[in-house]
């Protein structure tokens, strides 16, 4: 069969790298935790030690290969890092712990710097409609289809659209080849791993193509080396022919970060619960006294890009919001309902049909989901429903540290986790 023709099963159409992508992840919780469980006797030394290197699509085994859960909140961090310190000492486990609080070191520096996202926003907009007409129109389209020529990149491209996931050193030889050696716009590499990547995530994601473009850590730029690409392929590839010097790009100022809101005050009494791709774990919600009456739940992954999503990102996310209602429902112990539409009408036509006056939703962080809630708040407020959003301690303690570098971030650390509870010794 060709490779890229639709096929059929569990009634289903299924492209093959769809099929290809279900079996590495599978998008509920039950997976989620098995693959939680299979890792945790790796994440210590054997992670600190073996990580970097990049194996291939078919041996992931050196690294967790759970950003899709933790994007979704499928797994949330907390939880990740607390079984990982049940089996190891904060010493031993500290690189894999470290990564994990990059996350939400991302997720806070751009909380509190809402404008470098929608400077992205607005360039992706911008640049999409030159796409075919611009200068770099041809090297673009040769990025997109693997046609480059250099045999790494190549691969990379199709292992990206196959798998949806690409190893950490991998995204970072990607994007300063896409770069530095392509000269191709960085805001549209962004795009391409934002549109594929099923943990592609709005923080993560777009400050880290900063970072490689030298705009995050201002002058400081991220070189992809042959010699560093061959030794941690272990010589699967040995490019040529790659930039050997990354000049930083530049921008405007961003304005000076902002305090972090505080978090909204808990929900009382009867609510509907409104579930999005943001957070998927509804049970472990801060929901003080609320009494949730009604669920409901939307999915909207196209809108992370002008150029929507690849199939495989709509599939699994529609697949983890129906997991994450289904548990939800199981939960609280109430019906839910997928609502097919993500506007104010829809939810204001399931919030009158359920009789409630209360919408409780994850915390939306700076993102498209974000932006959707922004635009129909006002209009809920007007007809009478009020929107309240649950945000994780998690996130509302360690986020206001993020103003800074990492690394003063990641001092705080071991002082983060124990005022969650969670032992570090
Ligand atoms: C250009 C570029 C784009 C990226 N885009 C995304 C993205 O859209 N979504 C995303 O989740 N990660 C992104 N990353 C970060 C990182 O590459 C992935 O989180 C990691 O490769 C996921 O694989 P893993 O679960 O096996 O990670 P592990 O090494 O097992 O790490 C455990 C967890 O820690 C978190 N993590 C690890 N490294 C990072 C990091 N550098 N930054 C933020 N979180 C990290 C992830 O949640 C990950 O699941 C990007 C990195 C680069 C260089």
């Amino acid at each position: 069969m060709n490779r890229w023709q639709p096929f059929e099963g569990n009634n289903v159409i299924l492209r093959p790298y769809y099929r290809r992508m279900i079996e590495q992840f599978n998008p509920t919780r039950g997976a989620a935790l098995a693959a939680l469980a299979e890792f945790v006797p790796r994440a210590g030394r054997a992670y600190t030690l073996d990580r970097n290197h990049d194996r291939g699509p078919e041996d992931r085994s050196n690294v967790s290969a759970l950003s899709p859960y933790l994007r979704h909140r499928l797994l949330t961090e907390s939880e990740v890092v607390e079984a990982v310190l049940q089996r190891h000492s904060l010493a031993a486990a500290e690189k894999f712990v470290q990564e994990v609080f990059w996350r939400t070191y991302w997720k806070g520096w751009l909380e509190l710097r809402p404008e470098a996202w929608r400077r992205y926003r607005r360039e992706v907009e911008t640049l999409v409609p030159d796409i075919g007409t611009a200068e770099w129109s041809n090297d673009y389209a040769r990025a997109c289809e693997a046609r480059t020529g250099i045999e790494c990149f190549d691969a990379w491209v199709t292992e990206l659209a196959e798998f949806g996931y690409l190893h950490n050193h991998t995204r970072m030889w990607f994007a300063s080849i896409w770069i530095f050696t392509l000269g191709l716009p960085w805001q549209l590499g962004a795009d391409l791993f934002y549109r594929q990547l099923l943990d592609g995530d709005a923080a993560s994601n777009t400050l880290s193509w900063r970072w490689v473009a030298g705009l995050q850590t201002a002058g400081k730029t991220y070189l992809a080396r042959p010699d560093n690409i061959q030794r941690y392929t272990d010589g699967r590839f040995s490019p040529t022919g790659l930039a050997s010097f990354a000049p930083a790009l530049a921008e405007p100022a961003l304005p000076p970060a902002r305090e972090l809101e505080a978090a909204p005050g808990l929900p009382q009494g009867r609510v509907g619960l409104l579930l999005h791709e943001e957070d998927l774990h509804a049970e472990s919600l801060p929901l003080g006294n609320a009494i949730v009456h009604a669920i409901a739940g939307w999915h909207r992954a196209a809108d992370r890009s002008p150029l929507g999503c690849s199939d495989s990102v709509a599939a699994f996310t529609s697949t983890a919001v129906s997991d994450g209602l289904a548990r939800a429902s199981a939960h609280f112990g109430v019906d839910s309902a997928p609502l097919l539409e993500s506007d104010a009408s829809a939810v204001l036509a399931w919030a009158r049909e359920s009789g409630v006056t209360t919408i409780v939703i994850p915390f939306a962080p700076v993102g498209p989901v974000r932006e959707r809630v922004d635009g129909m708040s006002a209009e809920l407020a007007s007809a009478g429903v009020s929107l309240i959003e649950a945000r994780r301690q998690w996130d509302s303690v360690a986020w206001p540290h993020a103003g800074r570098g990492f690394f003063p971030f990641r001092e705080r650390i071991p002082k983060l986790l124990r005022g969650q509870g969670i032992r570090t010794q």
